[in-house]
Parts: C-alpha cells; sequence; structure tokens
C-alpha cells in the first residue's frame, strides 16, 4: 500500500516558474524514501505541497488514502515535518516543549508524559535534557526536533536535508535514529538530500527528479542498475589538465563515452579489461599526465550526474 501517491502534479508560483512539471511518485507505507535533485529541481516545492502548505495546480495526491484537496485537514493531522530551521522554542528545554507539542495536539497530559519518557528512552536523548534546546549543537537540535515531532505519533515523517552541515558521526546518529524509526516505530520517512552516499545508505526507494519532474524512481540497487556498464576513470591533478585530455581521448576512442567530472574522466566501456589496457597504452604512448586510472562500477552519484548534469564537452 502507499503512503503517498503523487500523479501528473504541476505548480506554477506566480512569477511563471513551473516548479513541477507533471510529477509523478510513489512511496510505499513503513519505508524511507528520499527525494533527490539538483537545486532548484523542486523538492522544496513538493514538500511544501504534501505538507499542505501550498496548493498544486493540478494534478492529484493521495496521502494516507485521503485526497489532499478535499482531506487537507486530516492529513495535516496526521503528518509531521521537520524543516531546515528549528521548529523549537530554542529557549525552552526539550520536554517543555515536548509537552508544549502535546498540547497542540490536545493529547492528555498523562499520556504526553509516557510518549515523551518513551521517545527520550529510544533516541538516547537523556544527555540532553538539563540545558535550554539552544545551548546544543546544530546536530544535536536536529535530533531533538524530530524527537519533538514525534510526540503527535505521525504516520508519515517529512524531514528536508536532515543532515545538512552535519559532521560524519552526527550523521550516523541520524541515519540510525531514521532507521529506528521505520523499524521499530513504522513511520513512513520522506526525507530529501544532496547526500548521494546516504539516500544509498538509508533508502528503501530513491526518486530522482528534474526541472519538476521525475527521471527515474526505485531501489538503491536499481537506480544503479541503470548504468550497465562499468567505466574506466582517469584521474588528472586539475580539471584543466582532465578537459586537455579529454578532447584527445574522445577523437582517439570514438564511439566510447568520455564524461568530465570535475578533475577526472570516466570512460563507459562494456568491455572494461580490454579498453582498460587501450586507454592506459594510449595515455602512456600520448605521453598525457594523469595521476591514477581504475575500474569502477558505477555509483549512486555517477547515475545522479549522468541523469541529471549536461555532459561537459
Ligand atoms: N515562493 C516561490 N516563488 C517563486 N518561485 C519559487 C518559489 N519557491 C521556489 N521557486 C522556484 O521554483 C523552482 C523550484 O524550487 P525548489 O525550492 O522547490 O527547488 P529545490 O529542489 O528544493 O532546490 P534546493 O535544493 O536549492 O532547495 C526554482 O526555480 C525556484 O527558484
Amino acid at each position: 500500500m502507499y503512503a503517498i501517491e503523487v500523479q501528473k502534479v504541476q505548480k506554477l508560483y506566480k512569477n511563471g516558474v513551473q516548479a513541477l512539471n507533471g510529477l509523478n511518485l510513489n512511496v510505499k507505507t513503513g519505508e524511507i524514501f528520499s527525494l533527490l535533485g539538483q537545486n532548484g529541481a523542486g523538492k522544496s516545492t513538493l514538500i511544501s505541497i504534501l505538507t499542505t502548505y501550498l496548493k498544486l495546480n493540478s494534478g492529484k495526491i493521495t496521502m494516507l488514502g485521503k485526497d489532499i484537496g478535499k482531506d487537507s485537514e486530516e492529513i495535516r493531522s496526521a503528518i509531521a515535518c521537520v524543516a531546515q530551521r528549528v521548529s523549537m522554542d530554542t529557549h525552552l528545554s526539550l520536554k517543555e516543549n515536548m509537552m508544549f507539542q502535546a498540547g497542540l495536539y490536545k493529547i492528555p497530559k498523562s499520556e504526553a508524559r509516557q510518549r515523551m519518557s518513551m521517545l527520550i528512552e529510544e533516541f538516547e536523548l537523556n544527555p540532553y535534557l538539563k540545558y535550554p534546546v539552544l545551548s546544543y549543537s546544530g546536530g544535536i537540535k536536529r535530533r531533538l526536533d524530530i524527537a519533538l515531532n514525534m510526540m503527535s505519533n505521525p504516520k508519515i515523517l517529512f524531514l528536508d536535508e536532515p543532515t545538512v552541515g552535519m559532521d560524519i558521526q552526527s550523521r550516523m546518529t541520524m541515519g540510525k535514529m531514521m532507521r529506528k524509526i521505520r523499524d521499530d516505530f513504522g513511520m513512513t520517512i520522506f526525507f530529501t538530500t544532496h547526500y548521494l552516499e546516504e539516500a544509498d545508505n538509508l533508502s528503501d526507494t530513491i526518486c530522482i527528479i528534474k526541472d519538476g519532474k521525475e527521471i527515474v524512481q526505485g531501489t538503491p540497487f536499481e537506480l544503479r542498475k541503470y548504468i550497465r556498464q562499468d567505466a574506466i576513470k582517469i584521474q588528472f591533478s586539475n580539471n584543466e589538465q582532465a578537459k586537455t585530455a579529454l578532447s584527445v581521448l574522445t577523437e582517439h576512442f570514438t564511439p566510447l563515452m568520455c564524461t568530465l567530472h570535475n578533475d577526472s574522466i570516466l570512460i563507459d566501456t562494456n568491455s572494461s579489461q580490454r579498453d582498460f589496457i587501450k586507454v592506459n597504452e594510449f595515455l602512456l604512448k600520448s605521453q598525457i599526465s594523469f595521476q591514477g586510472i581504475e575500474i569502477t562500477e558505477p555509483t549512486l552519484e555517477d547515475v545522479f550526474l549522468r541523469l541529471t548534469e549536461k555532459r561537459e564537452d
């Protein structure tokens, strides 16, 4: 069963920007779903529509079996959204925030206290109860904010770039928290991120959007298979060197597809061993200096770049 079904959704802002352009996607109940796209692809617009802050121009969205146009009140009470800006009163403690949140959702006090204790215990937040939220680092504030948003027991939790700006340790803790929310609480998580490795590690389903439209949706495994070929990766010391080599390689190795990615060149190949030797020999013979050469399997980043970026040739 789907928690969210988005069909042919269009969103045109008053300034004439078509932020969503016939978008389709499906989010399964109880999964971690990640939405990827470059800046301006339409991710925030979609989250604003799904969390009922914005209205769509056309198309259809069904959430938890209800139509977002007709039953937005009901949907709103069954979801929670942790935006990039912390929603808590940072001068209050986590507990004070939680009890206030419970009041907004008209949860009886004794039930709220029970739920608060359970969330604090489950997410190991005891060390952060002593001081106002303000006193904690960005990563911890984010975790506290998520726990706060779980007070209302939402069926779907939206997380807009939950790990942006966090160090690796905090990102790992956040990943653990997200898995727990899915596995132990059975909630559906819809999140956006610019960290592809994170989407790869955490998501059951990934959807990549571009210019307000989906370009691919599937499991991380399915998406990686989207590029069936291996690639030969040649690393240069800078972008200029890579660019110069690209023109020589492209001319010599047509019809192999060579693409530039910052300081390296990727060459798609169906016969990686044979082409690896050919390319290596050619580079040495032509005295093109490079730092390293290897055969790589496609990563999610390769898929993302291939599907969203123009080729730089
Ligand atoms: N309130 C608004 N009014 C007019 N245009 C907007 C508004 N919000 C966003 N846009 C435009 O809509 C398009 C999609 O923007 P959106 O913020 O949804 O993308 P995004 O994928 O979330 O980008 P980012 O990763 O940078 O947050 C962009 O061209 C943006 O400039």
